[in-house]
């Protein structure tokens, strides 16, 4: 791989996940001379980049353009970006949902294209992020994958009909974990313990599991095994858990939902 950043990165729509990797990148090197952020109210504006508030004439061809709108936004982009001169530009998509047939058809002139899958951990530099590409993108996979790896983890899928999955499970993941947080907080509270030190300790409580979860060679449900005691309190709650499967089925009605509404983002 010869270089790390592209030289010339144009960024449309930097909200939470655009915003999150940019600022990651800048602490690791990237020139912010060398960004141009098209977006009409982009959050935390970084230090050093061009902004516009719409695609204008004067943005010159870029290396890399990073698409950080919703999915549902694609169609007013799309009519702006044909004035753009893409013919040497990766377009890098993490727009959920939309695949790159679509993408392929709506911007036509570019090079080649990229999908990515992130997630909000992206944010402290820890996004499990997939990547999928086209053939076309071949010369710049080593260098997706050590931008995205930079950021976290970055793991390539072979089937790009698996990004509905990884964003079902990755993607949106952190929300489920939150919710999860925050019912074992009000689970407490409705107990008797005091709001505050409630969500404390279910926040303290996860931290801790999930960084032995990761640190330890043992799987999640070995681990689950180990702190339920016969006959004790864990075991008493897990039982709870596993009456007719209730969480797994639970868990995986969600996550269904979820990769069927990343299958109609895409229609
Ligand atoms: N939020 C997540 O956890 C997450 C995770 C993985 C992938 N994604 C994907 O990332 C994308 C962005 O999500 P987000 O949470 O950062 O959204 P966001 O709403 O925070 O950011 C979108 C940005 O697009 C801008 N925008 C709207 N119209 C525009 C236009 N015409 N031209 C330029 N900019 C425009 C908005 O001002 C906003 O700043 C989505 O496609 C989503 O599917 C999000
Ligand atoms: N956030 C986006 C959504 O909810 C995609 C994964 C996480 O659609």
């Amino acid at each position: 791989m010869s270089k790390l950043f592209p030289q010339s990165l144009l960024v449309i729509g930097s909200g939470n996940m655009a915003g999150a990797m940019l600022r990651g990148w800048f602490a690791r090197g990237l020139d912010p001379a060398s960004v141009t952020i098209v977006d009409p109210s982009p959050r935390d504006l970084p230090e050093g980049v061009r902004h516009l508030t719409a695609i204008e004439a004067s943005i010159s061809a870029p290396e890399w353009l990073l698409l950080g709108i919703k999915p549902q936004m694609l169609p007013d982009v799309v009519s702006q970006v044909a004035s753009l001169d893409l013919s040497e530009t990766l377009l890098v998509s993490m727009l959920a949902g939309i695949e790159i047939t679509a993408l392929r058809s709506a911007v036509p002139h570019v090079r080649a294209i990229a999908r990515i899958m992130p997630n909000m951990a992206i944010g402290i530099g820890q996004s499990v992020t997939a990547l999928f590409a086209e053939a076309l993108a071949q010369p710049e996979q080593e260098q997706l994958e050590a931008l995205f790896a930079m950021l976290g983890s970055a793991e390539w899928l072979t089937d790009e009909s698996q990004m509905h999955l990884v964003t079902a499970l990755s993607g949106s993941g952190p929300a489920y974990l939150f919710r999860f947080i925050d019912a074992l907080g009000k689970g407490a509270q409705a107990l008797g313990m005091p709001a505050d030190q409630a969500s404390r300790f279910a926040l303290a409580m996860v931290r801790g599991s999930a960084e032995l979860a990761y640190q330890s060679p043992e799987s999640p449900a070995q681990l689950a095994e180990r702190v339920a005691s016969p006959g004790g309190t864990t075991r008493a709650a897990l039982n709870v858990f596993d009456a007719d499967d209730a969480l797994e089925r639970l868990v995986a009605e969600a996550m269904a939902a979820a990769a069927r509404r990343s299958v109609e983002l895409g229609q």
